[in-house]
């Protein structure tokens, strides 16, 4: 590639008659410029004057060959040097403001003359030259224009508070010249250079003083100015052969109140300052519209919260069938049971999303909001107080099985409850077109943030219903695994209390305790199972109160009493009998008639299965299998108007509503109105089988292991 050249270019630089100032006038000679070598040729405390270090340089140059001329004035008169250019050579294309002068002095003991004195010649001076330079430049379309600043200016540095002050009045005076020059290709940036020059011989270590040579720098400064370079408005630090761009990083700072009518307390600053000084996650800034930008948007969001009469942020969910099925396994749906398959196979002919992963989209929207951490006033807390207390959803439309759900979230009410407070977090779910489909309700519990003097009661919240006052209609158990929360995690939840021992303990808990989503998902999949065939199209509604934690590997038991659409439920641990979730229900769109009978006349089930299927409902409540096959149908459906003369041909896998047109092998058989006396328990299910009300024919073994259900020992 060819060298980078200055053919015919007019370079200025000021205090050129040593070190860096010396070097980069030679070497821009040396690549074809025509330089002016100023240099007024005083100490380095600005005191005194001469033209040897000025004529040296241009000796020097003249004698490589190249061209050069002197001049001798002070950048504060930085228009005559301007004019020396334009005398001698016509034109003026680069300006190096790199003259300077120290007057340390402890900051205590810096007088007017010091200030002033440091002041004209860096920023004074690098002003004078450069307005001087500007118009020519403008004029022209082409110009390239350098200020020198020091590290004394971006860090500070003991005893030169006058010239930190002056290097760092040097960067924004580049940053509004590079903004003004750009459109007519006139560009300016800033060196911060460490060298070895007048100024820092006795400053700088000697070992580090020998490193630092201003030909290591100079092409650095050389190459900002050629033609070819579009680096505009920059910091360039550069020394020993190295160089590097510095510019200004912003945290991603807070907001210190909710509403654009709110003011700002000072406790809201201090208890928000450790995010607002938090540098982990910087942003950029690059130009003043991106730092005002981002505050126009905080402006807006505090005004469409005020607007909207609370705080409500939006937030996008994009799922796909992975996540649905990720969730499903999360939630323990198992290929095991060939009902579940459905959820858990992209290409199943009736591939269905479970409706409570439906809560994910709320759960994102609370927190990625920060609803809920400003939602107490005058508190802050970690996610380790934060326990999920309960739960509301609700299906309004039709719910995508992927794509995106846009959902804003809304902090509706906070109750004080003593021992913590209740957060009340409403979150309405869009579909593409706008639709809402979804409605969440949650209710956060923040443990150690009650006693705030808020209400304790609310008018908000959606209310737990008690279970009806009789045994359970339907127990199903499951247990959970040992790796249950390290799964379910993967669903969004990443709260550190379900994975890890240590936080838990902070959180005082023995070991990681359960999701309650986990455990709500786990409930709700069983009631699905036990009153709508698995079909989740069946969901309109449920409720939760997470009322016990749950510890991974525990055995879940969902009590389930139905009361016409309505399936009241709660979730006891198996293992300590705890009821972990109460006052719930879910509210199906209509209950499956006959989800025995359905999966009896599913034609790949075995009789075998069908009584393992019996005997686990038997097992799970043994009080309610007052009976088998018509019996127990009564119990799933609840719905007297089936209850009629029911025919099970076991080894077929098939049920009838009366007589079957071929007698099957075996069978079960009782009358209507036997049933109803059964289901209404004013029958009791051995006497109805001795009397003969209650028939089993056909196969024995079979027929044998429906005997120790009815617990009688009858002969067949
Ligand atoms: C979609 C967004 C998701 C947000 C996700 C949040 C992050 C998740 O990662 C966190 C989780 O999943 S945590 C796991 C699931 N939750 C739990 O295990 C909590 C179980 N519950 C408890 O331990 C207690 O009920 C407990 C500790 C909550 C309360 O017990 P106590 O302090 O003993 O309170 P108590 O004396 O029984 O009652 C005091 C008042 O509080 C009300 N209350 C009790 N439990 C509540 C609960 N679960 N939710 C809401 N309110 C509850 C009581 O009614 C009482 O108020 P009042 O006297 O007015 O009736």
């Amino acid at each position: 590639m060819a060298d980078l050249r200055f053919d015919d270019r007019v370079v200025v630089v000021t205090g050129a008659g040593a070190g860096l100032g010396r070097a980069y006038a030679l070497l821009f000679a040396s690549r074809g410029a025509k330089v002016v070598v100023n240099d007024l040729g005083g100490g380095r405390h600005g005191d005194g004057s001469s033209s040897k270090a000025a004529d040296g340089v241009v000796e020097e140059i003249r004698r490589n060959g190249g061209t050069a001329v002197a001049d001798y004035n002070s950048v504060v008169d930085g228009e005559k040097i301007i004019k020396t250019a334009v005398d001698n050579f016509g034109r003026v294309d680069v300006l190096i403001n790199n003259a300077g002068i120290l007057r340390d002095k402890s900051f205590a003991k810096i007088s007017d003359a010091d200030w002033d004195l440091v002041h004209a010649v860096h920023l004074k001076g690098s002003f004078k030259t450069t307005q001087a330079a500007f118009p020519i430049f403008k004029r022209q379309g082409y110009g390239r224009i350098i200020m020198t600043s020091s590290n004394s200016g971006l860090y500070g540095n003991f005893g030169q508070a006058n010239y930190s002050a002056a290097k760092m009045g040097l960067v924004g005076l580049a940053s509004t010249v590079a903004i003004e020059g750009a459109r007519s290709n006139v560009y300016c940036n800033v060196i911060v250079p460490t060298a070895a020059s007048r100024l820092t011989e006795d400053i700088l270590p000697p070992e580090l003083y020998t490193e630092l040579k201003p030909e290591l720098i100079a092409p650095v400064v050389a190459y900002l100015c050629h033609e070819s370079c579009q680096e505009n408005g920059s910091v360039i630090e550069s020394a020993a052969g190295w160089a590097g761009k510095c510019t200004v990083v912003r945290s991603n700072g807070s907001l210190l109140r909710t509403k654009i009518t709110d003011g700002v307390s000072i406790e809201a600053v201090r208890d928000k300052w450790e995010k607002i000084t938090d540098l982990s996650k910087v942003e950029r800034v690059n130009t003043i519209q991106e730092a005002t930008g981002a505050l126009m948007a905080s402006l807006e969001g505090l005004r469409s919260n005020q607007e909207e009469n609370g705080e409500e942020d939006s937030t996008s969910y994009e799922f796909t069938n992975k996540d649905a099925i990720l969730y499903a396994l999360g939630v323990g749906a198992s290929v095991a049971k060939a009902d579940e398959l459905k959820f858990l196979y992209e290409q199943h002919e009736d591939f269905q999303v479970l409706p409570t992963f439906y809560v994910l989209p709320a759960m994102q929207a609370v927190f990625m909001s920060n609803n809920l951490e400003t939602a107490i006033p005058g508190r802050t807390f970690s996610l380790t107080q934060v326990l999920h207390g309960e739960q509301y959803l609700e299906v309004i439309g039709e719910l995508p099985q992927e794509g995106r759900l846009v959902s804003k979230a809304k902090v509706v009410e906070v109750l004080d409850k003593g021992s913590g407070a209740a957060v009340i977090i409403n979150v309405d779910s869009f579909n593409e077109n706008g639709d809402l489909v979804l409605r969440n309700q949650t209710v956060t519990f923040v443990l150690g943030a009650g006693n705030f003097g808020g209400a304790r009661n609310g008018t908000k919240i959606v209310a737990c219903l008690d279970k009806p006052k009789r045994r359970p209609d339907v127990s199903v158990t499951e247990k959970t695994s040992l790796d249950q929360a390290a799964l379910y995690r993967l669903s969004g939840d990443a709260n550190p209390l379900h994975i890890d021992p240590n936080m838990a303990l902070v959180a005082g808990f023995d070991k990681p305790i359960l999701h309650g989503l986990c455990t709500l998902g786990f409930s709700v999949r069983m009631v699905l199972g036990a009153f709508a065939s698995h079909n989740a199209a069946l969901f309109k509604a449920c409720k939760v109160r997470f009322s016990k934690p749950v510890v991974p590997g525990q055995t879940l038991r969902v009590n389930m009493w139905r009361e016409d659409k309505r399936v009241h439920f709660e979730t006891v641990v198996v293992e300590n009998n705890n009821v972990v979730i109460g006052g719930a229900y879910v509210d199906l769109q209509s209950i499956v008639m006959q989800p025995l009978a359905n999966k009896l006349s599913t034609p790949d089930l075995k009789s075998d299965a069908i009584f393992e299927f019996i005997i686990e409902q038997v097992k799970a409540d043994p009080n309610k299998a007052k009976s088998v096959g018509g019996l127990f149908l009564y119990n799933i459906t609840k719905d007297k108007k089936q209850a009629k003369q029911w025919t099970m041909d076991l080894k077929n896998a098939k049920v009838y509503q009366g007589a079957p047109e071929q007698k099957p092998s075996t069978t079960l058989t009782i009358s209507d109105e036997d049933f109803m006396l059964l289901a209404e328990g004013k029958l009791n299910p051995q006497t109805a089988f001795m009397k003969g009300k209650l028939k089993i024919t056909g196969n024995i073994m079979l027929a044998q292991k429906l005997a120790p259900l009815l617990k009688t020992n009858a002969k067949l």
